[in-house]
């Protein structure tokens, strides 16, 4: 199996594996979990930390873009979802935080390396959220992307990642529904509803296929880590499967997608769909998206208006192990 996988960058050939290399790629392809405990390539666990890292950050920044329209959603029941749902992505990033930990690494790192810049997070989150029909969008489309994704990750080898995606799978479902039920009001609402709908819609219909990362010729990382069962799936072979999954949704709410050459292709029973702006893509990676300083810049504001609170923590915790410490010379 190993060996007949395409090589990226840097991976070794069957032939070059240590025999401990060789015993760990066995028991990947018989498809054991892998344990934190447990001896693993140090690539492996690179890889790791980077895919978790990232995955909890986006989960974080994330919030931003629908934050911004908690105060302003349209009816109370509305807010009470929308305020649910942000609150789950949080618990999501606190979740992947938490398993990356596993792997060596402290969230305050992680932290740090998202606030210089030398962790990324998902590119869609640098897009604006201009109206209430991009919430709608946003759970239709981002959260659909997502799961189509992490659906497939509950396979992946790293036992503390697979457990996390089963949680976070039952809640992104529900995210899902609430984007489309959003996207269903308003595309059977009055005539300005549905044009702000198909707005939408043109304006995350191509951000939300970058999702799924580069066309697999340009992922650098594909092959490793699907030989290691870090990735289930290649990039294109997901971004087919939301498009398949997505156009008869938008044909259901009346919405058209923005690509004049979405075709259906009877042979590979599936739709032929146009790509992303590639550049765009590298340009919003690289730092230089609509909104990365603006959501780069809220969260290093909140991680240094929250000193004083860290502070107090480790002032608390300092002085009731004094006290302890006390208690135990008092008791010998
Ligand atoms: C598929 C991929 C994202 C990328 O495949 P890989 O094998 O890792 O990389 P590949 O070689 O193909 O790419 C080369 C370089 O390009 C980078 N890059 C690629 N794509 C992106 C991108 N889109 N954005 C930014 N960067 C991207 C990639 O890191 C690498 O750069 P590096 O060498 O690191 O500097 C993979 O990491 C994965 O499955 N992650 C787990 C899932 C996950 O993180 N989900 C997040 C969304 S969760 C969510 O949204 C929930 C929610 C919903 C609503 C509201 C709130 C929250």
């Amino acid at each position: 199996m190993y060996a007949q996988l395409v090589k990226s960058e840097g991976m070794k050939s069957a032939a070059e594996l240590s025999p401990e290399e060789r015993a760990f790629q066995e028991r990947i392809d018989r498809g054991e979990k892998i344990e934190p405990k447990e001896w693993m390539p140090e690539g492996y666990r690179k890889t790791l930390i980077r895919q978790v890292g990232q995955h909890a950050h986006s989960e974080i920044v994330g919030q931003l873009p629908e934050g911004n329209w908690i105060t302003r959603a349209p009816t109370l029941e509305r807010k009470a979802i929308l305020l649910a749902k942000v609150q789950d992505e949080a618990g999501h990033g606190l979740y992947l935080y938490c398993a990356a930990e596993t792997l060596g690494v402290s969230r305050d790192q992680l932290l740090a390396k998202l606030h210089d810049g030398s962790m990324k997070y998902s590119s869609i989150f640098n897009y604006p959220t201009l109206n209430w029909a991009d919430i709608g969008a946003v759970g239709w489309l981002v959260d659909g992307a997502a799961i189509m994704n992490q659906v497939q990750l509950q396979k992946t080898s790293y036992g503390p990642y697979s457990r996390a995606m089963i949680r976070i799978c039952k809640e992104e479902s529900f995210h899902q529904r609430q984007g489309y039920d959003i996207m269903m009001k308003m595309a059977q609402g009055t005539a300005e509803q549905k044009a702000m709908a198909q707005d939408a819609l043109d304006r995350f219909w191509y951000p939300a296929l970058m999702m799924f990362g580069p066309s697999d010729k340009d992922s650098v990382h594909s092959a490793q880590s699907m030989a290691w069962k870090i990735k289930i799936n290649t990039n294109d072979e997901l971004r087919q499967k939301f498009v398949d999954q997505t156009v008869p949704q938008a044909e259901y709410l009346g919405l058209k997608i923005p690509d004049p050459n979405l075709t259906w292709n009877e042979e590979k029973k599936g739709y032929d769909f146009s790509e992303p702006d590639w550049s765009e893509f590298f340009e919003v990676i690289a730092g230089n998206g609509p909104c990365n300083k603006e959501r780069l810049g809220a969260r290093v504001k909140a991680w240094e208006d929250g000193a004083w609170f860290r502070d107090g923590l480790l002032a608390h915790a300092e002085k009731a192990e004094a006290r302890r410490a006390a208690a135990r010379v008092a008791a010998e």
